[in-house]
């Protein structure tokens, strides 16, 4: 399925780098050169390898809050950067990044490389209000900036931000409000949650976040940087494994079929069939699993079974479909992008990568049966990518509009907790009780731009009468 990516802030610039660079590695071609990248502090660009300059975007330049390296720290593709971006401003230096530091953040310039768990003051400095703002400022900006992407060469475009910074959460809603307000192709978003670890201020962006883009997106993929850290990490070490994983299930999805392998498939993976599982809206996430299947060992099962006196012809089908239908149920169970019940998922599905005899209708339709059962959903669809000679089948499995999620419910609480500067663990129950503002709120009013002097608790993240409501 073909789909234009549009990062924002260093977590989605970094995501889509990366997903460009697997497209080439894999031979697929899932964006054809639609990818776009925007951030406020282009240090976002120092590590990208794959988005060329014309696709990197600089927002805020002329904006007074918004706070720029000295002069001379820029890298090399500054200067060469889009008739859109800008060049890296000068007046201000790093004084000035202390002075404009947002209360309460970390005073830091991360790595040399601008990676790190703090919260820096360059950019919009962690503030998704500036951010908004910023992003407000610069609209026709940014219209000109999505001027060189086709939408009629994809089905739908994706927006990809980490929900706890402030460009990416207050620059990507204005984007995601504009690119549905220009797109008539389906708008997806992906967001990346932060880890605990992380300051508070991260988890009070993102808890707005969620609110403000789920209901924006036609669906929503998640990604919980918690779930994909352990105690020990430090969670800007774990962002490359965690892109790593991320940009794999995406191009398992989306790029499914988007490789001319010359081989019949027994059930292709229709583009129609993902968009069907998605526009359910509300929050989706993926769960992937691999059995190695090189060619050595499935004449090894074939030599055992001539050994135990069993026909191998006769009983390959049925070695592999029960092979099929463990993976999808490893699948099912592996750690999803975002955990969550899988009994709450509305749509399911499954796609299967792997040499071609592997992929068996029989082993197809067990593995819906289990997923119907699994989920207690009767949309389960189902898609194959058969690669000749590939040493591994995949079974990747889509839940769409997931509503019984730990994770999210945590992240709101904590984030009411910290609103109302008390113990984050004793807030345990009121979320969106005392959070949730009245269900008529205009996009504008929910994420309200026009008032920067307002404090998180004034702002709404109600999921307005989309019945998609997270947080209860
Ligand atoms: N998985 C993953 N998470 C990231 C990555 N970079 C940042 N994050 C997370 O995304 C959130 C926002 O960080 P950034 O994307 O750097 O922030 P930003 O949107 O550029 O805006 P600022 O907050 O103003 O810096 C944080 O919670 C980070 O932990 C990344 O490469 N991978």
């Amino acid at each position: 399925m073909k789909l234009a990516l549009i990062g924002v802030g260093g977590a989605g610039t970094r995501i889509v780098d990366r997903f460009v660079r697997a497209e080439r590695d894999t031979g697929r071609s899932v964006t054809n050169g639609n990818v776009l990248a925007f951030t406020t502090d282009p240090r976002a660009f120092d590590r990208t390898t794959a988005l060329s300059a014309d696709r990197q975007v600089v927002l805020g330049d002329a904006h007074p809050d918004v706070t720029r390296r000295g002069a001379g720290e820029g890298n090399a593709a500054a200067g060469e950067r889009s008739r859109h971006s800008r060049a890296e401003p000068t007046e201000a230096g790093e004084g000035s990044a202390t002075e404009t530091a947002p209360e309460g953040a970390p005073v830091t310039d991360g790595d040399s490389d601008g990676l790190t768990d703090a919260i820096t003051n360059y950019g919009v400095g962690g503030d998704p209000e500036l951010g908004a703002r910023v992003a407000q400022a610069d609209r026709p900006e940014i219209r000109r900036a999505l001027d060189p992407i086709e939408e009629t060469d994809v089905a739908a475009t994706m927006l990809v931000a980490g929900l706890g910074g402030g460009t990416g959460c207050g620059v990507g809603s204005v984007l995601l409000e504009e690119l549905q307000s220009i797109y008539e192709t389906s708008v997806y978003a992906l967001g990346v949650l932060p880890a605990t670890a992380e300051p508070d201020r991260r988890t009070l962006t993102a808890a707005r976040g969620v609110r403000t883009f789920v209901p924006l997106a036609d669906s929503m993929f998640l990604v919980d940087n918690e779930a994909w850290c352990s105690d020990a990490d430090r969670v800007v070490d774990r962002y490359e494994p965690i892109n790593a994983m991320t940009v794999e299930r995406l191009l398992s999805v989306f790029g499914a079929g988007e490789r001319d392998c010359g081989s019949v498939s027994e059930m292709r993976v229709d583009s129609a069939d993902i968009q069907r599982t998605l526009d359910v809206g509300g929050v989706a996430t993926i769960g992937r699993e691999t059995v190695r299947v090189e060619p050595e060992s499935r004449g090894l099962i074939a030599r055992i079974l001539r050994l135990i006196g069993r026909s191998p012809e006769t009983d390959s089908t049925a070695v592999d479909a029960s092979m099929v239908k463990h993976l999808i149920s490893r699948a099912l169970q592996s750690k999803l992008t975002l955990p969550c019940d899988i009994t709450s998922a509305d749509r399911v599905f499954v796609i299967l990568t792997g040499p071609p005899d592997t992929i068996s209708r029989k082993g197809f339709e067990t593995g819906r049966y289990l997923l119907e059962e699994e989920t207690e959903t009767v949309e389960v669809l189902a898609g194959d990518e058969p690669i000749p000679g590939a040493p591994e089948l995949t079974a990747t499995v889509v839940l769409s509009n997931v509503t019984t999620v730990p994770r999210i419910e945590r992240l709101q609480r904590r984030a009411v907790a910290i609103q109302t500067d008390g113990d984050p663990n004793d807030k345990a129950t009121s979320a969106t009780d005392t959070e949730r503002p009245a269900a008529t709120k205009s996009t504008d009013e929910r994420f309200d731009r026009s008032n920067p002097d307002d404090d998180a608790a004034s702002h709404g993240f109600d999921f307005g009468d989309t019945g998609r409501d997270l947080g209860e």
